[in-house]
């Protein structure tokens, strides 16, 4: 890959490092519970949550819940379940009130798609619900036209199905990452930084076009993207350019 990369030396008062997980800090396993956090990447965070006044979130998919059980004890500002959470600073709540569950009823319907085999994974976030099928990609097709028709069938409920790597997700339609990101640049520390964001999605590309307005700027991982101002290989190339940044700084 050739794209441009993100310099290794960025000044860590101004910008705010805004970082999706999976696929982009962490190497995919084939199931959410087995990926593996590096002891060097929980240190390498909280070193740049520390030099970047606080504003360093982790922008993801995953439940803030998971998320901190995955990177204890470090705790990280936070949006989770694609902007379904959002959590300011270590030790705070995401308002429970910002995201009311997911109707028993649709969740029910979805759940009935793991039906299709064993290897078709339910993920249950409360707000949201995700079908995984990494095991079975043979069921990709199938899950992906289920859960959809299970969606067109609750008019009521405005959901969306979200693609994502070998797994589909439904949530209220009324947030996504960008609108989440959004949100979370208005607020202190965030407000007045310059965002650089990190992801290796679809989900993520929506946060892209945001970033330009706020003088920030994004790059993907493991491919190229247009609106993307760079791309890394992998998320192995991403924990080595956090480590850079953080041993580049002048010290305090
Ligand atoms: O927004 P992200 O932080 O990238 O989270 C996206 C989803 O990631 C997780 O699922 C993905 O990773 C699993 C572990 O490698 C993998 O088994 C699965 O196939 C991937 O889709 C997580 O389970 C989801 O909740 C996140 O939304
Ligand atoms: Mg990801």
């Amino acid at each position: 890959m050739t794209a441009a990369m993100p310099a290794d030396f960025i000044d860590l008062d101004e910008v705010a490092l805004l970082l999706d997980i999976d696929g982009t800090l962490l190497d995919f396993a084939p199931t959410p519970r087995e990926v593996w956090v590096p002891p060097s990447l929980r240190r390498t965070l909280g070193g740049l949550l520390a030099r970047t006044g606080g504003a360093l979130a982790l922008v993801s998919g995953r439940s803030l819940a998971d998320i901190d059980l995955l990177f204890a004890p470090l705790e990280l500002p936070a949006i989770g379940g694609h902007g379904a959470e959002l959590r300011i600073a270590p030790g705070e709540r995401s308002d429970p009130s910002r995201t009311p569950a997911l109707d028993p009823m649709v969740k029910r319907k979805l759940a009935s798609v793991a039906e299709l085999g064993p290897g078709v994974l339910l993920e249950d976030k409360g707000y949201s619900l995700a079908l995984h099928y990494r095991l079975a990609p043979d069921k990709a097709d199938e899950v992906t036209a289920r859960v959809a028709a299970i969606c067109e069938s609750f008019p009521d409920f405005p959901l969306e199905a979200l693609p994502g790597k070998a797994v589909v997700e439904v949530k209220p339609a009324a947030f996504d990452k960008a609108t989440a990101v959004a949100e979370l640049m208005q607020l202190p520390p965030f407000a007045g930084r310059r965002p650089v964001f990190v992801g290796d999605d679809v989900t993520d590309e929506r946060v892209f076009p945001i970033l330009a307005p706020l003088s920030g700027t994004g790059f993907s991982v493991g491919r190229e993207v247009d609106t993307a101002d760079g791309s890394f290989d992998g998320p192995a190339d991403v924990r080595a350019w956090l480590d850079r940044l953080l041993e580049r700084q002048p010290a305090e």
